[in-house]
């Protein structure tokens, strides 16, 4: 029987004490599974602590799309809309919304380290009007090109880099953020949920 080693048990640590709970992630309606994947893995490359998304027709996310990197990440799919800007405003966030508009500041012009949303729109039509609607701050990455705008995942992974590196600066990444009530429960999910696959993946071996 497999159990989890010290070194896969103390990486597993290190992610839920380092993990950034007030950053967070929403994907508006973005479509595509490559997209969708390079997103969950910026997110946990960065720690963010909650990965929010909708999509056209509900999915879930699953090994296929994100190559296992999703299991690290709380997720949630997102039904209510409204609800859900309304909660998390009332929680203290602010809603950063990355947009291709005038109407918008260079993105390293926001405090990151406040408890964040940042919000990244569809492939075609960009971030809902909803999203506009309950943005606090709208940010651009400038384009200095003929592209008029970058591919979503790599729009994320500058932001988030830029979020990583003024949390840093304030030791955010030194503090827990979770509740050590909630790194222990998770923990002991995570560990139990490597055990069972590993386990099926050893059974599964021996059949074949
Ligand atoms: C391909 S873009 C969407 C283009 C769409 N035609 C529009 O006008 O919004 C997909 C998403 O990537 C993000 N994005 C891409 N380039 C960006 C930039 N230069 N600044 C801010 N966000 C950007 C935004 O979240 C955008 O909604």
């Amino acid at each position: 029987m497999y159990l989890v080693n010290e070194e896969r048990l103390e990486k597993m640590k290190k992610i839920l004490y380092t993990r950034q709970d007030t950053l967070r992630v929403f994907m508006d309606y973005v479509y595509s599974p490559h997209n969708l994947a390079a997103i969950v893995r910026t997110c946990d490359a960065v720690n963010v602590g909650k990965l929010y998304y909708r999509h056209q027709k509900k999915v879930k996310l699953n090994n296929e799309i994100t190559m296992g990197a999703h299991k690290w990440i709380f997720h949630e799919y997102i039904d209510d809309i409204e609800k859900f800007y309304q909660d998390i405003k009332k929680e203290g966030y602010q809603v950063v919304v990355t947009l291709l508009d005038e109407d918008t500041v260079d993105f390293r012009e926001v405090d990151y380290t406040k408890p964040t949303l940042i919000v990244l729109g569809n492939e075609v039509d960009g971030a809902s009007e909803t999203s506009i609607k309950y943005a606090d701050k709208k940010v651009i990455i400038p384009m200095y090109g003929m592209s008029q705008s970058l591919n979503v995942s790599v729009a994320n992974a500058v932001i988030l880099y830029e979020a990583q590196r003024q949390r840093s600066l304030k030791g955010m990444y030194d503090k827990p953020q979770l509740t050590e009530e909630i790194i222990q429960k998770t923990l002991k999910k995570w560990a139990y949920k490597d055990i069972i696959e590993k386990e099926l993946r050893r059974v599964r071996h021996k059949k074949n």
